[in-house]
């Protein structure tokens, strides 16, 4: 089966236009002031509008409420809510029972404990990212361009749908899905000439990597 391709941070038409034309299957966009890459609800509108179906959207929340993800999903249209933060396997079925979308959980990974620990949220999320682990001090809980050791999650074999996180480049994808098998990569600063700003060769180099691999 074809790997899913996920570019987060999308947070403006270059960018989605670019992700759109490499055939990406989810654009991100991120509801976390502290990141270069957050996007208010009216430029999510936007965003939503240019986008149409020709992309999937997934709202990127940390932590957040119900008030804040409410104007996310209604503004940028949203097809998932991926929860990026500290929230607990009851806060993820919270939301989902909310609002009737699919939730991917995030989860940071510096160990084999850290994998195993997807199985809390079995039978609650419906996909489990599993991302690098930002140090304690660190500005953002992701999109910080740091990888894992791959072969933590090469004998996952969970029961939901999962996807790889952290570091990915045009230069490394190839050789992260057939280390790992992941049938979802997701990348950000791997695909940015600064931080925050997408570069659009950079994101069709990615989908061509992906598609090769
Ligand atoms: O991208 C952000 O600014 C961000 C902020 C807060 C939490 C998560 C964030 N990004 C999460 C993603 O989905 C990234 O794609 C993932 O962490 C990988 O990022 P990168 O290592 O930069 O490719």
């Amino acid at each position: 089966m074809a790997t899913a391709i996920k570019i987060c941070g999308i947070s403006s038409p270059d960018a989605l236009d670019a992700a759109i034309a490499a055939r990406a299957d989810f654009a991100g966009f991120v509801f976390f002031p502290p990141s270069p890459r957050h996007i208010d609800a009216r430029a999510a509108a936007a965003l939503a509008g240019r986008a149409g179906a020709a992309i999937g959207r997934v709202g990127l929340f940390v932590d957040a409420d119900d008030g804040t993800i409410a104007e996310a999903v209604r503004a940028g249209r949203l097809d998932a809510v991926q929860l990026h933060g500290n929230e607990t396997p009851q806060r993820v079925a919270q939301v989902k029972e909310r609002f009737r979308l699919p939730v991917w959980k995030a989860l940071p990974v510096a160990n084999a404990e850290d994998v195993a620990s997807a199985d809390r949220y079995r039978e609650i999320a419906d996909l489990i990212l599993f991302d690098a682990k930002t140090p304690k001090d660190a500005a953002l809980p992701g999109g910080m361009g740091l990888r894992f050791d791959w072969s933590l999650v090469a004998p996952y074999r969970g029961e939901i749908g999962w996807g790889l996180a952290g570091g990915l480049s045009p230069a490394n994808v190839a050789e992260a899905i057939s280390r790992t098998g992941a049938p979802l990569v997701d990348t950000s600063s791997g695909v940015e000439s600064a931080a925050g700003v997408k570069d659009s060769d950079k994101i069709s180099a990615f989908c061509k990597a992906v598609r090769a691999a």
